[in-house]
């Protein structure tokens, strides 16, 4: 028996902060978050230096440690960041005046779906901005969810006969519409809402959270200014259903690194086609040897695939004259 060893203290040996806290990041401010705790109130946080220059964003799941109680005044620190399962960038030229700015940066981590919200009509639906989101969805492996209001206003045939030869799930809104089936599409899920402005997206919020005003104003007291600048909030769903992020910051994502290749994700239909593209091909119309125009023409996919997705590959650049 040799008690010198044997009475080692355990905590030698345990991993860092195995006293950790597990938490959902619900808003972002100005270096500090809201973090959504199990059965708690939600706390306010800092980053722990050790996180160095990691970023952390709505949707993240972090672990706390420090002050968890959420307690007025109390601050919890943030010592990691769980590996995130998807993510949606930014796109860089929302403020090209700091270098920081033109970077795509990551607005939001870990999302199932992203809802595309657009209006059939005042405004009329954008189809190039519905492409880029759906680029940015496909490249994220988050599944999309074409969300049409205004619905009373005008009937969806033409869009959704745009859209016919995607596989584009869509529901309709309109003022008297119980948004059952929207609800359901949401249970349990993360999903971020994108949408123009005027197109009812937070008419629309406000129906799905009924006390999203209130939300909204808990995450702004958590910055350290009257101004909030946040691009991103998670709303919870009543009955713990799910969370809807809105990102009332983020005219569009962004698309830069974007491959053709990963773009081709959306595309399985497509993919067996480019087989015999040459290394490299970026398969535009410019691409004069891209195999996939043989690939149609032998009636191996619909030629309205194709266009599909050289218009998506297109939009990658964000044709403004398109989106506006
Ligand atoms: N006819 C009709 N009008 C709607 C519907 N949904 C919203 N609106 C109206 O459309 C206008 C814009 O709605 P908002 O919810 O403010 O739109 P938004 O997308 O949040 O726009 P921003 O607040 O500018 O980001 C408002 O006047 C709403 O009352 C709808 O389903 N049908
Ligand atoms: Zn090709």
């Amino acid at each position: 028996m040799r008690p010198g060893r044997s009475s080692r203290p355990r905590t030698r040996t345990r991993p860092k902060h195995d006293d950790a806290i597990e938490g959902f990041v619900s808003a972002v401010d100005r270096g500090r978050y809201a973090v959504e705790v199990d059965g708690g109130q939600p706390v306010t946080a800092m980053r722990a230096r050790e996180l160095g220059r990691k970023s952390v964003v709505v949707g993240d799941r972090v672990s706390l440690v420090g002050d968890t109680t959420g307690a007025a005044g109390a601050l919890a620190r943030i010592v990691r960041i769980t590996e995130r399962k998807s993510v949606l960038r930014r796109t860089a030229d929302d403020d090209d005046s700091t270098p920081e700015g033109r970077l795509e940066r990551v607005v939001v981590a870990n999302a199932d779906q992203l809802v595309i919200v657009s209006s059939l009509s005042d405004p009329p639906p954008r189809t190039g901005f519905i492409d880029r989101c759906l680029v940015a969805a496909y490249d994220a492996d988050i599944e999309p969810l074409l969300c049409l209001t205004k619905a009373d206003l005008a009937g969806p045939a033409e869009v959704l006969d745009y859209y016919a030869e995607l596989d584009l799930p869509h529901v309709l809104v309109r003022p008297d519409s119980d948004l059952a089936e929207l609800r359901e599409r949401l249970a349990g899920q993360v999903s971020v809402m994108v949408g123009h402005s005027g197109v009812g997206k937070s008419t629309l919020v406000n129906r799905l959270v009924p006390d999203a005003d209130r939300a909204v104003g808990v995450v702004s007291a958590i910055g350290r200014g009257r101004h909030t600048s946040t691009s991103a909030v998670a709303l919870p769903l009543p009955g713990e259903t799910g969370w809807i992020i809105d990102t009332p910051g983020v005219r569009s994502f962004g698309l830069a690194h974007v491959s053709a290749d990963s773009l081709l994700h959306g595309f399985p239909d497509l993919v067996e086609g480019t087989v015999e593209c040459r290394p490299n091909c970026e398969h535009t119309p410019n691409d004069n040897d891209c195999a996939l125009d043989a690939w149609v023409m032998a009636g191996n996919a619909d030629p309205r695939r194709l266009a599909s997705y050289r218009r998506l590959l297109a939009s990658r650049a964000g044709d403004e004259t398109e989106n506006q």
